[in-house]
């Protein structure tokens, strides 16, 4: 049985990418491509993915972040890879994600709330003092009026947001750690079984699979915990 884990392949070539594609698909609901796999391989990355992890989700991880027009095109311009998930960032604004949403015609545009880097003294530095739970709440809402069919947040807000949105919009927690797992620059993190128990849907994790000697062993793994 495949566990609700994104797993992000983000790979310093394409070989290890689709190399841990082919490990942890299986394993797996999700696979995601972001902006260090794209920005180099393009295209070809997904299909590569794809094809190493037949019957996969494919998560597209680009954080589009500008004004509509712009956004809207680069949207089309992606569109033919039908990916499940296609990320924004809510702070572009609602006309921005209604723009992608629209240029969406399948899949789910995803609107990324608060990085869940970010702690709360960092926010306060780009002007959203106060408690994230805040910002993402508010970011939250916009963005699902807006048309968006899914939102990232951190584990730490996903039971407010889900009791915000209610539940036909798809939760995905990345600042995922497995117990005594180093967080690295993840500021706002929880484990697997709690992103779970507070509501996710899915669940984003990078390193905790893809730094492990074994990553098709650390999936298996963290699948295996996940589903029983
Ligand atoms: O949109 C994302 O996937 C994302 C949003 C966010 O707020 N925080 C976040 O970490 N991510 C992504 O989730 C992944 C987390 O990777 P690890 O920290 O290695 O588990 C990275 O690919 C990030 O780009």
């Amino acid at each position: 049985m495949r566990a609700p884990i994104a797993v992000a392949l983000d790979a310093p070539d394409l070989a290890t990418a689709v190399s841990w594609a082919a490990a942890a698909g299986p394993h797996v609901q999700c696979l995601k491509v972001g902006l260090e796999t794209y920005l180099r391989d393009g295209r070809a990355a997904v299909e590569a993915v794809r094809a190493a992890a037949p019957g996969v989700e494919l998560f597209l991880d680009l954080k589009l972040h500008d004004i509509p027009n712009t956004v809207a095109g680069a949207v089309r311009s992606v569109a033919a890879l039908a990916p499940d998930y296609l990320t924004v960032h809510a702070s572009g604004g609602a006309a921005m994600v209604r723009a992608a949403a629209e240029a969406l015609p399948s899949g789910r545009v995803t609107a990324v709330t608060v990085l869940t880097s970010l702690s709360e003294g960092e926010l306060a530095q780009v002007g959203l003092a106060g408690p994230p739970i805040d910002a993402v709440r508010r970011l939250a809402v916009l963005a699902v009026g807006a048309g968006a069919g899914a939102l990232v947040c951190s584990p730490q807000e996903v039971a407010a947001v889900r009791a915000e949105v209610g539940p036909d919009v798809v939760l995905i927690t990345p600042g995922v750690r497995p117990a005594g797992a180093d967080a690295g620059d993840q500021a706002r993190v929880a484990t697997p079984e709690q992103a779970l128990a507070d509501g996710a849907d899915l669940l984003v994790l990078g390193r905790p699979v893809t730094a492990a000697a074994d990553p098709g062993a650390a999936a298996a793994a963290l699948a295996a915990a996940l589903t029983g």
